[in-house]
């Protein structure tokens, strides 16, 4: 009885809120249809579509009485789903009653908004969010919605809000500059009414509030980088006065308050942030240039593109924002990344990463664009302890994968457009130009938690955007109406679509209901992430045993290259398009190819989940990465290898290893220069092996009098295996190479022709080089994707797996191959071609049942080309000794092993190990050897 009760006092809300909601959401329908009725009937109506009369009338209630029908039906069996689909929410932490805090988050539903509710939610805290959809969108925070946590209020903070909670963060403004000048007096009522409302909220209730306060309060600063002390430098009638000023009459009230009344202050000084969920509209240089860049449209540049800007990634943000709620730090912080780059060498970065080839075009520069921006962080580091960790890179390609996923699903997006600006302001109907196409799935998995309510405000809104005149008092409306529109996706649409209101409605909307048959879920017995070496070896070898259709591989890419090669066309010896294949013809054609990126791995549930969010299970997973090229650490690098003349080359990247040869070609004298970067790499021989063949080259050229060789190197010795080192340094000193020890590419400035390095054993050394040829060896960092499932990875990052077996310390159905692993090898094919075999006869045994495991000896081998006819071939295991595959002195250079190289190798790769066939030349050796030795 006591539980019957209990589940009374529970649900009871519920249930009647529901029920509410559906007389609402009814009497919406009826009034909105009544008044459509009406503004079409009225003569005086500018947007009258048509004036029948009584049959007109009696039309409509027919519609009207139908409509009401099918909406109730619907209603029932939206209800009915409902309750059988059980509601899945992110894992969110169990606080006790002391430590829970009841927080609003206003603009909760925004960018910024929406991430601080998540960490806010997942900590255990009940959240409030208010927002009225002017830039937040629903669909951000629709994870939480139905969670006892959390709760959605729809509202304009400039009206006053009556809620009792601990903390507010109060975010809610437009913050991007085509956003906030749009309405600027609506953007000056939000930061001035909007935080006296939510100042007076926080005094009225006790609660402690941050205020989201902007770098733009220093304007056009004169102070360069910006501390918080600086006083600056803004237009106050300028056209970003409304924002600027705004949020400076914001930063004064809060002060006021917290003199004048007590209230208990923070201010976050916010510099410019990026990062998944950023509207694709938003209108600010990160989303314009990732939008431009995937559409494979020009860049463009506002000005000179010599403005700088520093980039923070939205999760750095959250974390400080929420850290300094925490603190007692009263006074303004700013919260930014202090990595300045100016707008052109932005542009190049998300060119470079996302593949775009067209220029960069510099258009009209704008009114009152601060030219230098850069916060001084000293103030976070000393009180909140903060920094900002995402590096550049990492975070675009995270956003980058975020905007991908919403082009792809959206044909969608791009039908279903937001309104231009200009468009609103034209006063022009909505109705005019909406047409709105809805997915009738996403990802696969019915919405049904979308509820009926919801639905029936789609229909309300979408009848008064029919109706609606857009004039300035309306444009909340509008933004609230497509809000509503985009957000009601699946099987409601499809609903919705069967409804078929009237005539009116179908005149002005047209709902296409498109399944995407390539977002379904997959399930399989084993899933390989990576189409590379690895992952298509490993595939090949599997698919015989599992059958068709039971090995998936995600991989993301349209070609796949026979990276081995790479040395050979820098220095022209090769064409790049002899090392590349399309992936349709690598991958194994039994095989499933999921082309995505992965986004995320969960080993604890056996699922890993793609760009798109589509969800994958499997039984087994080999994780085959590979490494990441990180150019974007040494500053300049990408710059120089965008520039056409800068002499800059690398032979890691099929972007820039042609230019290796036609650099070469084109030096005549100066340094060459060579570099190997700190950390993992692969391939560690190449570094060497690009600087010998150019030695060379040089010497066959006549012009080796005039060239200076010079090599850098991180590592302390020349080779990790020192029976090829000794080798290898007398072959230095012969050829007259200058070789220096520990020394780290640091900086680029390719117009003033000079590469820097920082002296690994005296940090504080620093030496410059002028160069006439660089060639460049990145830092390389593992698959960052890898993070989020940490229990998989080692300190560094690397897929921790047994050295022997090659199967995760953590998970026993998870096997790593290749770069990612932190397998103590070089990095190369052939290792992965012995490590091929070893993993698949331990998973296949796995798979089994039988526990007999075999054991990988880290053989690895570098074919060392030392110039254009002639390779010493280093074959050696963990221990670093030779294991030589050929009855000869293989540190000697030989002829017969170029060729082996240059011809016999790409054979083998593409015909025989990326076909399952080849696990390395441990038979070959046993043969050649007689059957003695290892
Ligand atoms: O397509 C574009 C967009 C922008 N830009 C330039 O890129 C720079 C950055 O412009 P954004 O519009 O992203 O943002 P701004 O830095 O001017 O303002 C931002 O500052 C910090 C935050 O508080 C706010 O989110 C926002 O106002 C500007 O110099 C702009 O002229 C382009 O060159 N091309």
């Amino acid at each position: 009885m006591a539980n019957l009760r209990r589940l009374f006092v529970r649900t009871g809300p519920c249930i009647l809120l529901f029920f509410t909601g559906l007389l609402v959401g009814r009497y919406i329908l009826v009034v909105s249809v009544a008044h459509e009725w009406e503004a079409r009937s009225s003569k005086d109506d500018p947007n009258l579509l048509y004036t029948g009369g009584s049959d007109a009338e009696e039309r409509l209630l027919t519609d009207l009485a139908e409509a009401k029908e099918r909406i109730s039906a619907l209603e029932k069996k939206l209800a009915y789903i409902e309750k059988q689909t059980p509601r899945r929410f992110p894992f969110v932490n169990n606080l006790n009653h002391k430590s829970k805090k009841r927080i609003l988050v206003t603009g909760g539903a925004g960018f910024v908004g929406s991430h601080l509710v998540d960490k806010l939610m997942m900590s255990g805290h009940e959240v409030t969010v208010v927002d009225n959809f002017f830039t937040g969108s629903k669909r951000n925070v629709e994870q939480w919605v139905g969670h006892e946590n959390f709760e959605l209020i729809h509202q304009d903070i400039v009206t006053p809000l009556f809620v009792e909670v601990d903390e507010i963060y109060h975010l809610a403004s437009p913050a991007s500059p085509p956003h906030y000048m749009y309405n600027s007096v609506k953007t000056i009522k939000t930061n001035t009414i909007g935080t006296i409302n939510m100042l007076g909220l926080a005094k009225r209730v006790g609660a402690k509030i941050l205020i989201a306060s902007t770098s733009e309060v220093y304007g056009d600063p004169e102070v360069h980088p910006q501390p918080e002390t600086y006083w600056g430098h803004v237009n106050p009638i300028g056209p970003r006065a409304c924002y600027d000023e705004g949020k400076r009459v914001a930063e004064t009230l809060s002060y006021a308050y917290a003199k004048q009344d007590r209230v208990s202050v923070r201010v976050a000084r916010i510099f410019n942030t990026y990062g998944p969920r950023m509207h694709v509209d938003d209108g600010r240089v990160v989303s314009n240039f990732i939008l431009q860049a995937l559409r494979n449209e020009t860049l463009t540049v506002y000005g000179r593109g010599n403005q700088t800007r520093s980039f923070q990634y939205v999760s750095d943000l959250v974390e400080g924002l929420v850290t300094l709620m925490a603190s007692n730090f009263t006074q303004p912080v700013n919260l930014g990344n202090p990595v300045e780059y100016t707008i052109s060498e932005f542009a190049s970065i998300i060119r470079a990463i996302v593949g775009n080839n067209n220029p960069i075009k510099s258009v009209d520069g704008i009114e009152d664009d601060p030219q230098r921006r850069k916060p001084d962080i000293t103030r976070a580091k000393i009180h909140l302890k903060w920094t900002p960790k995402v590096p550049l890179r990492e975070g675009l390609i995270r956003t980058i994968a975020h905007f991908r996923g919403v082009l792809e699903k959206s044909k969608l997006t791009l039908s279903l457009r937001r309104p231009h600006l200009g468009q609103l302001q034209s006063g022009r109907p909505i109705s005019r130009f909406a047409s709105i196409r809805i997915p009738s799935q996403r990802h696969g998995t019915p919405q049904t938690g979308r509820s009926v309510v919801e639905l029936n405000l789609l229909v309300s809104n979408l009848l008064a955007l029919n109706r609606m005149q857009l004039g300035r008092h309306d444009e909340d409306r509008a933004a609230q109406s497509y809000e509503m529109a985009s957000s009601c996706v699946g099987p409601a649409a499809g609903r919705l679509a069967k409804l078929n209101l009237s005539p009116i409605l179908r005149y002005h909307v047209r709902l296409i209901s498109s399944a995407n048959t390539d977002t379904k879920n997959h399930k399989c017995k084993l899933l390989v992430l990576g189409g590379g070496t690895g992952g298509c070896t490993v595939a090949s070898k599997f698919i015989p045993k599992l059958g068709k259709n039971e090995v998936a591989i995600v991989e993301p890419a349209d070609l796949h290259y026979y990276q081995p090669m790479f040395t050979m066309i820098g220095g022209g010896m090769k064409e790049l398009k002899s090392a590349s294949r399309p992936m349709s013809q690598v991958i194994p054609k039994d095989a499933v190819w999921i082309k995505e990126n992965v986004a995320n791995i969960d080993p604890k549930k056996n699922t890993v989940t793609t760009s798109s969010g589509r969800r994958i299970e499997y039984d087994y997973l080999v994780v085959s990465l590979g490494l990441e090229l990180r150019y974007d650490k040494v500053p300049g690098l990408l710059e120089a290898l965008e520039a056409p003349d800068s002499g800059v080359a690398s032979n890691y990247s099929p972007k820039y290893v042609e230019r290796t040869y036609r650099f070469l070609k084109d030096t005549k004298s100066g340094k060459a220069v060579f570099t190997f970067p700190v950390g993992a790499v692969k391939c560690a021989g190449a570094p060497l092996k690009a600087c010998l063949i150019s030695e060379d080259y040089f010497r066959r050229m006549g012009r080796r009098e005039d060239v200076e060789i010079v090599y850098r190197t991180s590592l302390p010795v020349i080779f990790s295996a020192k029976h090829y080192a000794n080798k290898l340094n007398k072959l230095c000193a012969e050829r007259n190479i200058d070789v220096g020890f520990q020394q780290e590419l640091v900086n680029v400035d390719y117009k003033a022709k000079e590469a820097v390095f920082k002296n690994l054993a005296k940090p504080t050394e620093m030496s410059s080089i002028k160069f006439s040829f660089l060639h460049v060896t990145p830092p390389m960092s593992p698959p960052h994707v890898l993070t989020t499932s940490p229990e998989l990875i080692d300190a560094a990052g690397f897929l921790d797996v047994d050295k022997s077996t090659l199967q995760s310390k953590a998970f026993s159905n998870v096997y790593g191959i290749g770069d990612c692993t932190n397998l103590p090898t070089s990095k190369t094919a052939a290792a992965v071609a012995a490590q091929s075999g070893v993993l698949f006869n331990n998973l296949l045994n796995d798979m089994n049942g039988r526990t007999q495991k075999e054991s990988y000896d880290g053989y690895t081998s570098c074919p060392l080309v030392t110039g254009y006819s002639s390779v010493i071939l280093a074959e050696f295991d963990y221990s670093l000794e030779p294991l030589e595959t050929f009855p000869m002195d293989q540190s000697k250079e030989h002829r017969s092993m170029f060729y082996m190289k240059k011809d016999a190798m790409p054979f083998l790769y593409w015909n025989g190990m990326l076909k399952g066939y080849w696990n390395g030349p441990g038979l070959m050796r046993k043969v050649f050897h007689l059957g003695m030795g290892r």
